[in-house]
């Protein structure tokens, strides 16, 4: 079981390292290698996503990624920003299915932006596709025209892409509530036109499935309205980008949210769904627990170890239920602890 580590910028490195001891400490038998992306890597060698890293990724069965980014490197060009790293690891193993739970953890009902009332029992899987939209669409820059700057970007699906993560989206309601939300924009926009389409297309294979659609506008209200009527939610690159942000904090925190970005043989990269957080980097501060949450769906989906899977899972339960927090989702009368603390805390529970 080979495993890639990539560490990252900012906050990436010290919540990596809780999670790296999580794993060390199930006592199974993985190679863990570290290479270079983002920030660091264009410091280090002048591309955010060295050779180095490339053959590692490509070797490994899974990747585990903290975070990249941060202002250091924000006035780069395109091609050496930190991101393009990420996004260049998604696009060559075919990352294209990003599963992201917004789940609910009783004990951090008053931490959630919504009433107590409103989220008790979440639990949402946001299916992100991940290789495709505008974020990949060709053409895209900034040219010349009359005389002033355009900007340009392409949205663009095409329908195989569509299917296959429809696929993994109906595959993955079949095995919760049979419930699932489309979400588009197709309104105005013919891409996602097209995206309803096949969406319609592919329910014809799960007629167990209820299937709905809501326009991304409506959902983004609906989910800090009602949040628990959706069960899994299916959409594309952007609107899945934006929409898990705002379901994170319906469970507390940023901090909270895993994610899992699969191929079509469930080889993974696994990482939080938050950025680098430059405002807390260096302090000991982030919290640690959706990189090991996001560890423990490394367990599950690439090395099918469902069990030390739900060894961490309970690990964080407990922690929670201990009262440790971090800053993010710290209230009143809890034990505020920092990156480590929580570390330690989460090692201690598995025990
Ligand atoms: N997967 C990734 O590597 C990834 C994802 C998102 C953003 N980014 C990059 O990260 C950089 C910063 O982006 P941003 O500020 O928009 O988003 P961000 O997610 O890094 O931070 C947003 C807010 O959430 C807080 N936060 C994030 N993770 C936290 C944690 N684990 N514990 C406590 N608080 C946490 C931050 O302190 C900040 O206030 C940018 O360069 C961006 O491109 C990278
Ligand atoms: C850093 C950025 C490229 C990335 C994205 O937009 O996909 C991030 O926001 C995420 O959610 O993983
Ligand atoms: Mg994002």
């Amino acid at each position: 079981m080979k495993i890639c580590v990539l560490p990252g910028d900012g906050i990436g490195p010290e919540i990596m390292a809780e999670a790296v001891r999580v794993l060390k400490a199930l006592d199974l038998k993985f190679e863990l290698e570290e290479a270079l992306l983002g920030g660091g890597a264009v410091d280090a060698t002048g591309t955010p996503y060295p050779e180095a890293t490339k053959k590692l990724t490509a070797e490994a069965d899974a990747i585990l990624l903290g975070a990249v980014g941060g202002p250091k490197w924000d006035t780069l060009a395109r091609e050496l920003r930190p991101e393009r790293g990420l996004l260049g690891i998604r696009k060559d193993l075919s990352l294209f299915a990003n599963l992201r739970p917004a789940i609910l953890y009783p004990e951090l009902a008053n931490a959630s932006t919504l009433k107590p009332e409103v989220v008790a029992g979440l639990d949402i899987l946001i299916v992100r596709e991940l290789t495709g939209d505008i974020y990949f669409g060709q053409p895209r820059g900034i040219r010349e025209e009359n005389g002033e700057r355009v900007g340009f970007n392409t949205m663009v699906y095409i329908e195989s892409e569509v299917r296959r993560i429809g696929h993994v989206a109906f595959q993955a309601a079949q095995k919760r509530n049979k419930k699932l939300c489309s979400v588009d924009k197709m309104n105005v926009l013919e891409t996602t036109q097209l995206w309803r389409d096949v969406i319609i297309e592919v329910s014809k294979d799960y007629p167990d499935v209820e299937l709905s659609h809501m326009l991304v506008d409506n959902a983004a209200m609906q989910l800090v309205r009602a949040p628990k009527q959706f069960d899994v939610m299916v959409t594309g690159n952007m609107f899945g980008d934006i929409l898990s942000d705002e379901a994170s904090m319906l469970t507390g925190s940023i901090g909270m949210l895993p994610s899992a970005s699969l191929d079509a043989n469930n080889k993974g990269m696994y990482e939080p769904s938050h950025g680098s957080a430059p405002d807390i980097a260096g302090k000991g501060v982030a919290n640690p627990l959706a990189t090991i949450l996001s560890a423990a769906m490394m367990l599950r989906y690439t090395f099918n170890l469902e069990e030390q899977a739900q060894r961490v899972e309970n690990a964080v339960k407990k922690v929670l239920a201990q009262g440790y927090r971090t800053g993010d989702i710290y209230e009143r009368g809890t034990n505020k602890v920092g990156t480590k603390e929580m570390g330690d805390a989460v090692l201690a529970a598995l025990a």
